[in-house]
């Protein structure tokens, strides 16, 4: 992969990273990706903030917290929504989805969106460190380049 020159130049950034202990089998593993990528793009570890919510649905009040707190460049949330029997999935996800919609449009500083919505768990492997990638480190990549790409039109 090229990095680009002056996207990753600046790595003073301060991140949260929102995520959810619903799934902690798989969050957990989102989470290691997210980490890895910050930190091999030049973040200091001690200047990652994670935060646990219990599950998706709580993703979006507490990364407005982080937003309004205005310590941080960006946040990452993360997270692992598996359907079940009922339509609590759709519920979840619609809710997580438009939650964290709404800051990435409306926060001052980039907010990706890292939850994995499954129809299994196997699904939900795959994409946190297996076959299909890590959805943690792919959404942290996404919030490195969109902190660069903002704050080229401060
Ligand atoms: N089923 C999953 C949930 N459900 C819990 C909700 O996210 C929420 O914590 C609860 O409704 C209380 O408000 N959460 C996940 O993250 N993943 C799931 O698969
Ligand atoms: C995504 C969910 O909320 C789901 O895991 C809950 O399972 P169920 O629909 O069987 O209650």
């Amino acid at each position: 992969m090229t990095i680009y020159e002056g996207h990753f130049n600046d790595q003073d950034y301060r991140i949260a990273i929102v995520i959810s202990r619903f799934n902690e089998a798989i969050t957990t593993r989102l989470l290691d990706g997210a980490v890895d990528n910050l930190v091999r793009h030049g973040v200091a570890k001690d200047r990652i903030d994670v935060y646990w919510v219990p599950g998706a649905y709580e993703i979006p009040f507490m990364a407005k917290k982080a937003v309004q707190s205005e310590r941080y460049d960006g946040l990452v949330t993360l997270g692992a929504v598996i359907r079940g029997e009922t339509s609590h999935y759709d519920l979840v996800t619609n809710g997580v989805a438009n939650g964290v919609l709404e800051l990435n449009i409306t926060s001052p500083i980039p907010v990706t969106f890292g939850v994995v919505t499954t129809e299994n768990v196997d699904q939900a492997m795959q994409r946190s460190g297996v076959k299909a990638g890590n959805k943690g480190y792919d959404t942290a990549q996404a919030l490195l380049e969109m902190i660069s790409l903002s704050r080229q039109l401060d």
